[in-house]
């Protein structure tokens, strides 16, 4: 299997408090990653990293062999659900999503109608995000990080506010994404998506990060 992400020797510090240090890690193509820990242990932390929004103090992350703030800022193939997303409010679904793809201008309507859809949104609703419930903006959030179908997905807490079916239809399009080639990173507390879903765990312990068995 193709190595798509490579992380040498990470290393981050707040001032004087140490999250992680020396972590070292291979993310292979179309695997499902968990990462687990207790509160405060770095998952975020080291997502953000991963995606360019945190710098670290030591170490390397390879892309698909491009070096992280060397040879890319941001790494263009991934997509990510990172705390709670933020929207323009007085827009719809879709209006927020075609404003964000307008950035890239990658992808056509179409596409962004097929990505509201798999989450179990309607793209033709007209309420504006600010009239959303929690589970509703999260499900938008996963939409705007898959609409580009990114070959990398770093999901932070990605069923936070999920009911009972949103659950569901979430991991079942996670388990089709990782089908169809997508590499997955999810940070979860709920063993159950974590038991599901992932082909391999690791936890953030004592400031490192080791390989756990499947909980
Ligand atoms: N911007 C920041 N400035 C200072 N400290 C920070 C910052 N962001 C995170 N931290 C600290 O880094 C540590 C790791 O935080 P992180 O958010 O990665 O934890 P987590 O494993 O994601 O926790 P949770 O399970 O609660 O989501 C915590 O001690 C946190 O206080």
């Amino acid at each position: 299997m193709a190595v798509v992400l490579q992380v040498r020797n990470l290393s981050k510090t707040f001032k004087k408090e140490k999250v992680f240090n020396n972590i070292n890690l291979d993310i292979e193509e179309a695997k499902i990653y968990g990462f687990v820990g207790h509160n405060g242990s770095g998952k975020s932390v080291f997502f953000k990293i991963l995606c360019g929004i945190l710098l670290p103090d030591q170490g390397e992350i390879k892309i698909f062999g491009n070096i992280l703030g060397k040879d890319i800022d941001f790494p263009t193939e991934v997509g990510a659900v990172i705390e709670t997303p933020g929207f323009l409010s007085d827009y719809s679904g879709f209006k927020n999503l075609k404003y964000l793809a307008s950035i890239r201008n990658k992808i056509s309507d179409k596409e962004i109608i097929e990505a509201i859809q798999s989450v179990g949104l309607d793209p033709n609703s007209k309420k504006s995000v600010k009239k959303y419930s929690l589970g509703m903006k999260q499900r938008l959030g996963i939409a705007q990080a898959i609409m580009e179908k990114p070959k990398i997905l770093i999901l932070d807490e990605p069923m936070n506010g999920l009911d009972k079916t949103g659950v569901k239809q979430i991991r079942e399009l996670l388990l089709s994404l990782k089908k169809q080639g997508t590499t997955i990173l999810l940070a979860s507390h709920i063993s159950e998506d974590i038991h599901i879903l992932c082909d391999k765990v690791y936890e953030f312990d004592n400031k490192t990060l080791v390989e756990v068995n499947k909980l």
